[in-house]
């Protein structure tokens, strides 16, 4: 049967739609919550992973890279870095039993994390204190243990225990029900990498050097005052992210604190340029994440370097020419393509700057939270999950 452990979950399922009304869908009872972890298979083990400790964050680096995501094509695994993991899951106010590993014999076999978010739902009044859940995996050669159900439940009941009852996160595949379903595009800036690694083709028309023109580049950017972010435009970012993200029906609030962690520029884990024309004022800032992918046996590469579009706030600058920027500083930055997904106002700028659509979907989840129309579009979606 489909779908069996979803169908156990409090998530709108198709027939009972209509009668939920907007908000908590299963009220949660702090005392009814287990206080010990749920059971695992023999010779298993819970694991608090410490990503501080260089010898626990190779142990993650490792299982993801050797058995997270891949492609539909399964020619490319995303290889996410130690630093950029502890960027991800070290955020303020992160609880250290949200990081779930499941070991055996000293070995980690499996993963999920949480970090605490406080998100909007719709409208003001709905700020719900949830986690944001990622990084799912379980060993290749223990798929058929159903031991991924066992970590989201155990997950779960660590939030719970925290008298926390939604959660949000996305995933490539369609379960239970997602709230949107938003298409990812990319822009090429190495057409002959792309080419090489088989994440572009040619058609018959079409040659190498006739796609190198096509997507060529002006080396610096165009936009006057344009620099990497600093600390010193932390105030002035947060008010911009934080006035700007209001636009939208699903969006975090973040703190001076929480731009720091998120903003700041980390080398090879997030890049943050601000527009600064006038002496002292902040007007635009964009930003993108570095996750390259493994390219699975290939004779000539073993990575694809690709940014991630993050959050970009276009307010004197136009948003075409804010992203046009964004690509070049990409480009100067070693990348070889530039993905976005088409919420938020990227659909504003995805067709004129040449990105093409990829082949798959990224479906948004809430758990635990009915909408007002159980779906939202994708440009009424203000978060991005790395
Ligand atoms: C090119 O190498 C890949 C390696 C693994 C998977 C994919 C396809 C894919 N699933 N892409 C995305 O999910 C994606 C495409 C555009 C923007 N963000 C994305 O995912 C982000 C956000 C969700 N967590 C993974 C990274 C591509």
């Amino acid at each position: 049967k489909p779908h069996q452990f979803w169908q156990t979950q409090p998530m709108p399922n198709i027939n009972e739609m209509d009668k939920l009304k907007p908000g908590p869908i299963q009220l949660g009872v702090l005392a009814e919550v287990r206080k010990d972890p749920f059971n695992l298979i023999e010779k298993y083990e819970w694991f608090n992973v410490d990503l501080r400790n260089e010898e626990q964050a190779q142990q993650v680096y490792t299982l993801l890279k050797e058995n997270y995501v891949e492609d539909d094509d399964n020619m490319f695994r995303f290889d996410y870095s130690i630093e950029f993991l502890r960027w991800a899951l070290l955020p303020p106010g992160q609880y250290a039993d949200w990081l779930v590993g499941v070991r055996v014999n000293q070995k980690l076999v499996g993963f999920i994390s949480g970090i605490p978010v406080t998100l909007f739902i719709e409208n003001q009044q709905n700020k719900v204190k949830m986690t944001e859940i990622n990084f799912l995996c379980v060993h290749k050669k223990i798929r058929s243990n159903r031991l991924a159900p066992v970590l989201i439940k155990e997950i779960t009941r660590r939030v719970h225990i925290k008298n926390m009852w939604q959660a949000v996160y996305t995933a490539g595949i369609v379960v239970p029900t997602p709230i949107s379903q938003t298409r990812y595009y990319h822009r090429s800036l190495n057409a002959k990498k792309l080419i090489e690694v088989g994440f572009s083709s040619l058609s018959a028309r079409q040659t190498i050097s006739r796609q190198q023109k096509l997507y060529k580049l002006p080396e610096e950017p165009k936009t006057p005052g344009l620099r990497p972010m600093k600390k010193k435009d932390v105030a002035q970012v947060t008010k911009l992210l934080n006035e700007y993200l209001k636009n939208f029906k699903l969006y975090f609030k973040y703190t001076e604190e929480e731009v720091k962690h998120w903003f700041l520029p980390r080398k090879d884990v997030i890049s943050t340029y601000v527009v600064e024309k006038e002496q002292g004022i902040v007007t635009d800032f964009l930003s993108f994440y570095n996750l390259p992918s493994q390219v699975i046996n290939n004779p000539k590469h073993t990575h694809l370097k690709a940014a991630y579009s993050y959050y970009n706030v276009a307010t004197q600058t136009p948003i075409v020419q804010l992203m046009y920027d964004a690509l070049i500083l990409a480009k100067n930055e070693g990348f070889d393509v530039f993905n976005a997904l088409d919420i938020m106002d990227n659909d504003k700028f995805l067709k004129e700057l040449m990105f093409c659509s990829g082949d798959g979907q990224l479906n948004y989840y809430l758990y635990n939270w009915k909408l007002e129309n159980d779906m939202l579009k994708p440009e009424e979606i203000g978060i991005v999950l790395v």
